[in-house]
């Protein structure tokens, strides 16, 4: 007997690879546990206009390796009300559906916990490249962000060090710095500035001079784009120092392509948990891996943690980036 007889699932917010994934794994985890699913189009602007329809096992052959969402993503103003949410439940319920799992990133994390608040049984997903949702160490999306950037930097490195150049390169992360804490490490950069830690910009301009005058051809400094516009960072570093910067803006880029396995396996594992934990009882919880092991922790104490910023790796990067 399971505890949910028909579930529906939603990809919300900015889209991130993997997410189709996700999808793959609750349709499938719950139609091979004898449970309905349906796809919500749009995110919670789908609920709210009841543009849900049943998947089958067909419904989601051939995305296990495609970025974007193939159930499409939305930011609904209309879901932050509270009418547009109370709709949003009243449309679930007319269709006898008594579970959803929301796969999106910490906006979409506040609407799931309304509406697990008004009664509908939620399972959270975190599918964002911005790493930024507490209660686990990754997010679907962030391992395949993070090569994106690692590989545009390999090749920007090229060409800086030939000519002896700065390069500021300006990453994603409104609000949280781990797309460039991650790829500044595995990519060498000298400075990584994130909104989680003040910088000086005449600092970062004094070290990179010494760090020339000491032997080094090139200097990549890694922005968040919470922590400042590249153009501004290159800019002011520039006025210190004198060194000829180029900014490289990567954007969008960072939320497409093929997802790495790594974000395919998180994907489906947390697609599967999502699905077994509705089924036997479970609501209102966030899914995540911790140390490799599934864990499910209450939507509410998520959306209110913020997550720790990892000054280890952060101290790190700069002492291996003499
Ligand atoms: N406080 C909130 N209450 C209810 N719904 C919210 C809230 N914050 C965000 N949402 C919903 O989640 C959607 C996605 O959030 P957003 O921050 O854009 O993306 P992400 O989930 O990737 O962080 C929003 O468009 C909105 O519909
Ligand atoms: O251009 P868009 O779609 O607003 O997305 C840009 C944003 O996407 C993100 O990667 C994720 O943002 P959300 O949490 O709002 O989905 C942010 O770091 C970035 O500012
Ligand atoms: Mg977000």
């Amino acid at each position: 007997m399971t505890a949910v007889k028909s579930i529906a699932v939603l990809t919300s917010g900015g889209d991130s690879q993997g997410m189709n994934a996700a999808v793959r794994a609750v349709v499938r985890s719950a139609l091979y546990h004898g449970v309905k699913v349906f796809g919500v189009q749009r995110g919670y602007q789908g609920l709210i206009n009841n543009d849900i329809t049943e998947m089958d096992l067909r419904s989601v052959g051939d995305i296990i390796q495609r970025g974007g969402t193939i159930l499409q993503t939305a930011r609904s103003k209309e879901f932050t009300t509270p009418e547009g949410q109370q709709l949003g439940a009243e449309n679930l319920r007319n269709r006898g559906i008594d579970g959803l799992i929301v796969i999106g990133g910490d906006g979409s994390y506040q609407g799931a916990n309304k509406l697990s608040k008004l009664g509908i049984k939620t399972m959270g997903l975190p599918g964002t490249i911005d790493n930024d949702i507490a209660f686990t160490d990754f997010t679907i999306g962030f391992d395949t962000a993070v090569s994106i950037v690692v590989d545009a930097i390999n090749k920007l490195r090229d060409t800086m060090t030939s000519h002896e150049r700065s390069s500021v390169v300006e990453v994603m992360g409104r609000h949280c710095g781990e797309i460039a804490l991650y790829a500044g490490l595995a990519s060498g950069a000298e400075t990584i500035l994130v909104p989680e830690v003040p910088h000086d910009c005449q600092e970062i301009a004094k070290r990179m001079s010494d760090n020339f005058a000491h032997g080094k051809r090139h200097s990549i400094i890694l922005v968040a784009e919470g922590a400042g516009k590249g153009d501004d960072i290159a800019r002011q570093i520039m006025e210190h120092n004198g060194i000829d910067a180029r900014v490289t803006v990567l954007g969008h880029i960072q939320r497409g392509g093929t997802p790495t396995h790594t974000d395919r396996i998180l994907a489906s594992r947390l697609g599967d948990f999502a699905v077994r934990r509705l089924i036997e009882g479970d609501s209102g919880k966030s899914c995540g891996v911790i140390k490799g092991e599934l864990v499910a922790t209450d939507i509410d104490l998520v959306v209110n943690t913020k997550r720790p910023f990892n000054m280890e790796l952060y101290n790190l990067a700069l002492r291996l980036s003499q």
